[in-house]
C-alpha cells in the first residue's frame, strides 16, 4: 500500500518530569510503534489517559522527535533530513488540529494574519495569492470573509476551532491530525466540528488521524480504530467490525465501557489501575489487568499477529465474534 506516512520502530522516552521518584527516571510514552497511514484514510486512537495518544499525534505531525526508529512522510526518512527541508516537508505535507483553540491561536493576530503566517513562512504564492488564499480557506471552514478581521478572542469556541482547521489546511496538505479536537468545546457544537472534519476529507481526499477519548465517535468517523495500552499500539483493527471482531482483550474492555454500544450494563470490568509508564510491566503490558493472562504473557511482549487487515499483540486473543456476555462469563 503506498503510504502518506510510516512510523516504523517509533520509541519516545523522555526524563520523568519532576516528581519522579529518582532523577534517572524514564517515561516510556510510546513503544515500538509501527503504524502506515494510507492516502485518505482516517484512523482512530483510542486509549485510556496517559497511554500516548498525543506523543503519538505529535510524532506524526513532526513536533516530537522520536528517541529511536523512523518517521516516513512521502517517502524521506524525516529526522535524516537538514531542518530546513524536515520543515518544509512536514508543513506541506500535514497540519495539526490541537485540543484547544482558545491556547492554539495567537490572541493578538487577527485571524488574517493566523491564516496568512504558514503562507508566509514558506513562501506561498505573490501577496495578493496569500490574501486570496485566506479567502479561499475561511470558505472552506464555513466562515465569513468579515472573519479575517475578528481577533480570535472575539470569536465563539467553535468558530475558533473553524480557523485552527483553516490554518491547519493552509499548505494544502495530505494529511490532517486532529488531537481530541473537540473536548474543549461546547456539547452544541462538537458535531458541527466533527462534521466539518469529516467533510473536508471528503472534498479534499485527505486522511485524517484522529485521538479522542470518546470511542464511539471515533468509531464512527474512522476506517481503522488504533488501540493503544501503555505507549504501545495493542490492535489496529477495521472500525465497522469494532468492537465484536476486536482480539484483544484490552480493546472489548474499552468497547463494553461504552454506553450504547453492545451491553451498557454488563460491561467487561477493567479492574485495577494503568501501571506507571516509568516502570512498565515485562512481557505484555495489559497482563496485569487481564483475565487471560499467564506466564508467556509476563516473559514476551506478543509479536504481531495479523488477520486480514487486522492486527493485534497478544498471546491469548479472545474469540472474533465473542459476545461480552460470553467473556465476562468467561472473566467471572
Ligand atoms: N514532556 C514529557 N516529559 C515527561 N513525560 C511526559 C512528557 N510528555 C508526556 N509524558 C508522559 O508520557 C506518557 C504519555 O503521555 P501522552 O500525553 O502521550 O498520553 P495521552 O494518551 O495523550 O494522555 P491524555 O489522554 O491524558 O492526553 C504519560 O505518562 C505522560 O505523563
Amino acid at each position: 500500500m503506498s503510504s502518506v506516512l510510516e512510523l516504523k520502530d517509533v520509541h519516545v522516552v523522555h526524563k520523568a518530569r519532576s516528581g519522579g521518584v529518582f532523577a534517572r527516571d524514564r517515561v516510556y510514552a510510546l513503544t515500538a510503534a509501527n503504524l502506515v497511514i494510507g492516502p485518505g484514510e482516517t484512523v482512530g486512537v483510542v486509549g485510556e489517559s496517559g497511554c500516548g495518544k498525543s506523543t503519538l499525534a505529535r510524532v506524526l505531525v513532526g513536533l516530537q522527535r522520536p528517541t529511536a526508529g523512523t518517521v516516513t512522510f512521502r517517502g524521506a526518512d524525516l529526522w535524516a533530513l537538514k531542518e530546513s527541508r524536515r520543515r518544509e516537508l512536514v508543513g506541506s505535507s500535514v497540519g495539526m488540529v490541537f485540543q484547544d483553540p482558545s491556547t492554539a491561536l495567537n490572541r493578538r493576530l487577527p485571524v488574517r494574519q493566523v491564516l496568512r503566517d504558514p503562507l508566509d513562512v514558506h513562501r506561498r504564492g505573490a501577496p495578493a495569492e496569500r490574501d486570496a488564499r485566506v479567502r479561499e480557506l475561511l470558505d472552506l471552514v464555513g466562515l465569513p470573509p468579515s472573519a479575517a478581521d475578528a481577533l480570535p478572542s472575539q470569536l465563539s469556541g467553535g468558530q475558533r476551532q473553524r480557523v485552527a482547521v483553516a490554518r491547519a489546511l493552509a499548505l494544502e496538505p495530505d494529511l490532517l491530525i486532529a488531537d481530541e479536537p473537540t473536548s474543549a468545546l461546547d456539547v452544541s457544537v462538537r458535531a458541527q466540528i466533527l462534521n466539518l472534519l469529516l467533510d473536508l476529507k471528503e472534498r479534499l481526499g485527505l486522511a485524517l488521524v484522529f485521538v479522542s477519548h470518546d470511542i464511539q465517535t471515533v468509531r464512527r468517523m474512522s476506517d481503522r480504530v488504533v488501540t493503544m495500552y501503555l505507549g504501545r499500539i495493542v490492535e489496529q483493527t477495521p472500525a465497522q467490525a469494532v468492537p465484536l471482531a476486536a482480539r484483544h482483550p484490552y480493546t472489548r474492555a474499552l468497547f463494553s465501557a461504552t454506553p450504547g454500544l453492545i451491553s451498557p450494563i454488563n460491561a467487561i470490568p477493567l479492574v485495577g489501575a494503568v501501571p506507571s509508564a516509568t516502570n512498565p510491566p515485562s512481557g505484555c503490558p495489559f497482563r496485569t489487568r487481564c483475565w487471560r493472562a499467564d506466564e508467556v504473557c509476563a516473559a514476551e511482549m506478543p509479536d504481531a499477529r495479523t488477520d486480514a487487515d487486522h492486527l493485534f499483540h497478544c498471546h491469548h486473543p479472545v474469540a472474533a465474534g465473542a459476545t461480552d456476555l460470553e467473556l465476562i462469563q468467561e472473566r467471572a
